[in-house]
């Protein structure tokens, strides 16, 4: 099969990947006169915010943290923009840069030969040659699904997150969420709020703050706090803050890590919860916290404290990984140790060896992709203003 594949070579970097990374490494490159060619599997660009998000996500982050290099999110935009907003953001980006990714062709491989000096990317149908590959594949590309104990006995309904569409059809129905993430957080207020009864597994330590404190976004006082003071004192902030608006979150059954909110997520990776209502449920005894699952059972779960549960179903709200082990070979950027992350941590993650560079994956939401799409288009075009135009205009 491989020996049919067509042949191309192309001149830029070629970008693996049509979502929000993807769409920003190409405006950046195109901005600094670097033609590139992104290759998405699916057939559509954003393919996780079309086909994997819920109906009532907003944008957790306000609009200014979540926009692409260059294009602003349109003035009418609300302050936390929907899913679908979002995604029209995105089509009108592609369209203004002209951006025209090869789509249905998931890359099988890519790796780098040495005797060319080039990097090949296979795909069903072809092989490009290219001096720049850029990883654009995303943190969250595969549903983390755990083998709990007794998970195929369970006979009734067991889904993941990423094909949760809304609560309409868990009306008066006892649900699991299994993971106290964002995701399992804003499912549980979902389900609540459309007659669903809900219990949410948290198994370990978690942060949780008001998505606002006194009606201003925390994460963009963070983010303005964080340019006086050190991160050990914004987080102190932060708690304080969370403990007046939401009160001790130990008294609920769910614990704080020792280590504040922001150091937790810059050295675990673990984004902290943004509570939008969720949490007032839990307080209220709407939404009840259970321990860790010991096993399924054919109608429900037993917890880890022994109690035993009976469910109509079950939802994963554990989290998703980035697939890159299974299509890249090699080893300067991605590790397995570091389940699949640029093994440099932030800030250096965004480059590797022999013409290979990542975005998206500092774990810093679409903010960090903007960051990395233009780190990664100024370094390219440096080299491709001094090396690869005179090349290509020779010959
Ligand atoms: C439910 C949810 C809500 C989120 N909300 C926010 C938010 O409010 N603010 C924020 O900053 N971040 C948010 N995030 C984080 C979010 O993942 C990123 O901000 C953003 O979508 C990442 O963009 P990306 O392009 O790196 O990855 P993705 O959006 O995942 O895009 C990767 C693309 O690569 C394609 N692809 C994968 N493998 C291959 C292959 N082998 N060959 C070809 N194509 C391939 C995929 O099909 C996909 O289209 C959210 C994440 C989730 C899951
Ligand atoms: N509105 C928005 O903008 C939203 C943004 N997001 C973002 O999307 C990304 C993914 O979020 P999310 O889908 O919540 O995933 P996360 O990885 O953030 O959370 C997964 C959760 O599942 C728990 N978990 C995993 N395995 C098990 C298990 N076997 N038993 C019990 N619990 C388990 C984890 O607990 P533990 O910590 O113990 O491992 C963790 O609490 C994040 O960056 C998030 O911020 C998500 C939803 C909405
Ligand atoms: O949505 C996400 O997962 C993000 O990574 C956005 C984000 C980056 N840094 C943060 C700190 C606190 C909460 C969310 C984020």
């Amino acid at each position: 099969m491989s020996s049919k594949a067509k042949r191309f070579w192309t001149p830029g970097p070629v970008i693996v990947g049509a979502g929000p990374s993807g769409l920003a490494a190409a405006a950046c490159l195109k901005e600094r006169g670097v033609p590139s060619l992104i290759i998405e599997k699916e057939s559509c660009l954003a393919s996780l915010w079309k086909l994997k998000i819920y109906d009532h996500l907003q944008l957790h982050l306000p609009k200014k943290f979540c926009q692409l290099p260059y294009v602003p999110f349109p003035r009418e935009y609300p302050a936390y923009p929907s899913g679908q907003q979002f995604i029209t953001y995105m089509e009108a980006y592609a369209n203004h840069f002209e951006i025209e990714p090869l789509l249905g062709q998931e890359v099988q491989w890519a790796k780098y030969d040495a005797a060319m000096g080039r990097w090949r990317v296979k795909t069903h149908e072809y092989e490009f040659m290219c001096r720049w590959l850029i990883v654009a594949t995303g943190e969250n590309e595969v549903p983390v699904l755990p083998k709990i104990a007794g998970i195929s006995e369970f006979r009734g309904r067991l889904l993941h997150t990423s094909t949760y569409k809304n609560g309409v059809e868990f009306r008066a129905s006892k649900v699991l969420v299994v993971g106290c993430g964002n995701s399992g957080m804003e499912i549980s207020f979902d389900l609540c709020k459309n007659g669903a009864q809900v219990s949410l597994v948290v198994r370990d330590k978690v942060h949780i703050l008001p998505k606002k404190i006194l009606g201003r976004s925390s994460f963009a006082i963070s983010v303005w706090l964080l340019k006086w003071f050190p991160v050990d004192v914004v987080d102190r902030f932060l708690l304080f803050c969370s403990r007046l608006v939401l009160g001790d979150t130990k008294q609920i059954g769910i614990q704080r890590p020792k280590m504040g909110p922001l150091q937790w997520k810059n050295s675990v990776g673990k984004t902290p919860v943004l509570d939008d209502g969720a949490f007032a449920k839990i307080k209220s005894g709407e939404i009840k916290v259970v321990p860790g699952i010991q096993k399924f059972t054919a109608k429900g779960a037993e917890f880890v404290n022994r109690t035993v549960k009976e469910f109509d179903s079950i939802i994963l709200a554990t989290g998703y990984r980035s697939n890159v082990s299974s299509w890249l070979k090699e080893a300067s950027l991605f590790n397995q140790k570091n389940n699949n992350n640029p093994q440099d941590s932030y800030p250096k993650n965004w480059k590797g060896k022999n013409g290979v560079y990542s975005v998206g994956f500092a774990r810093q939401g679409v903010l960090g992709i903007s960051m990395d799409a233009h780190k990664v288009a100024d370094d390219i075009a440096s080299q491709w203003n001094s090396e690869t135009r005179h090349l290509w205009l020779d010959s």
